[in-house]
């Protein structure tokens, strides 16, 4: 019998309200700024403080229950997703948002079992958007429902992507290549909201047709990678494969033709994965006809093959 964890989903929603006021709090307030990655990268004392309050309370009421937090894993924890039960947060997503006081900065927890996550919530702090879904059970924000466009004409699509914290010459110029193609195709337009959460849920909530990018994390996504799907959205790899949370490439969309509308014209620069093995190519044996018994482990510098089907 499937484990209902409607009760571990009352009490994040109750956590991340709380968590809530924290940011609206510290938005107007001055900040002290680190780097972290890049000189683009960047972390406050209020990602880590709600990162704290977010862990210190879930560790007292679940004591056994595990953690990914990007400010944990900044701080050296590993970021191996197990079997167990697995909390996987953002405390701030939009962090650059934040500093700027550009106001779109979400707070992003997932949860998950045996590697499958049960809910996930996407607060967007200034917008004052709940987003929620738990396995199953669809999709919402606000308690109203959410749907997908379900838009299948890849010409009519509004896609929304992310700039990313990356300044290499590689990544920059995938990353622009793949907005320029994107355009010919054409599409109607592309929009970078600066966190991939908000962008996500914009996609759930039929405010756009689809999310691609290739250098966000697990943390990023891992909860409104539910949210899409649960309200009718289809997530892939970025070649079109299956998706694999911890490989920092993904596509959502309205459906599986945009999906795949998009899967053929970006490409991915190679990223080291967040659980730190060897990068492997999404090679889904269902789509490609082979029966793979090892996956690959060597990394295909540049552009990985295209997987169209
Ligand atoms: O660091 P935070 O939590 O702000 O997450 C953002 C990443 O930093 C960006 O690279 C990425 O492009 C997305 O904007 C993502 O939301
Ligand atoms: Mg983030
Ligand atoms: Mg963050």
């Amino acid at each position: 019998v499937m484990a209902d964890w409607g009760k571990c989903l009352d009490f994040g929603v109750s956590i991340a309200r709380q968590a809530r006021t924290v940011v609206l709090d510290a938005f107007e307030a001055q900040k002290v700024v680190s780097l972290k990655t890049s000189p683009a990268d960047l972390v406050t004392e209020t990602d880590q403080g709600v990162e704290n309050l977010l862990i210190s309370a879930i560790k007292e009421k679940y004591p056994t229950h595990k953690f990914i937090g990007e400010e944990s894993v900044a701080a050296g924890a590993s970021p191996v997703l197990t079997d167990s039960p697995t909390w996987i947060i953002d405390p701030i997503d939009g962090t650059t948002n934040f500093v700027h006081r550009f106001p779109f900065v979400a707070i992003s927890i997932a949860f998950a079992v045996n590697k499958q996550t049960e809910f996930g919530i996407v607060y967007s702090c200034m917008e004052d958007k709940l987003y929620r879904a738990q396995r199953g059970k669809g999709a919402f924000c606000n308690d109203i429902p959410l749907r997908t466009s379900g838009l299948e004409d890849i010409t009519k699509a509004l896609v929304v992507t992310e700039i990313g914290t990356e300044r290499d010459d590689l990544s920059l110029s995938t990353l622009t290549s793949n907005i320029y193609r994107l355009l010919k195709i054409p599409i109607h337009g592309i929009r970078a909201v600066g966190t991939a959460a908000v962008d996500m849920c914009l996609v759930a909530s039929a405010g756009a047709d689809a999310y691609y990018h290739v250098g966000m994390h697990c943390w990023d996504i891992a909860a409104s990678a539910l949210i899409v799907s649960e309200a009718g959205g289809v997530v892939h790899d970025i070649s079109g494969g299956k998706f694999d949370l911890m490989s920092r490439r993904v596509i959502a969309a309205s459906s599986r033709t945009v999906a795949r509308g998009i899967a053929q014209v970006v490409e991915a620069f190679p990223c080291e994965r967040d659980d730190g093995l060897p990068d492997l190519l999404p090679l889904d044996p269902k789509v490609i006809g082979l029966n793979l018994t090892s996956r690959c482990s060597t990394l295909v510098q540049g552009t990985y093959p295209k997987l169209l089907w």
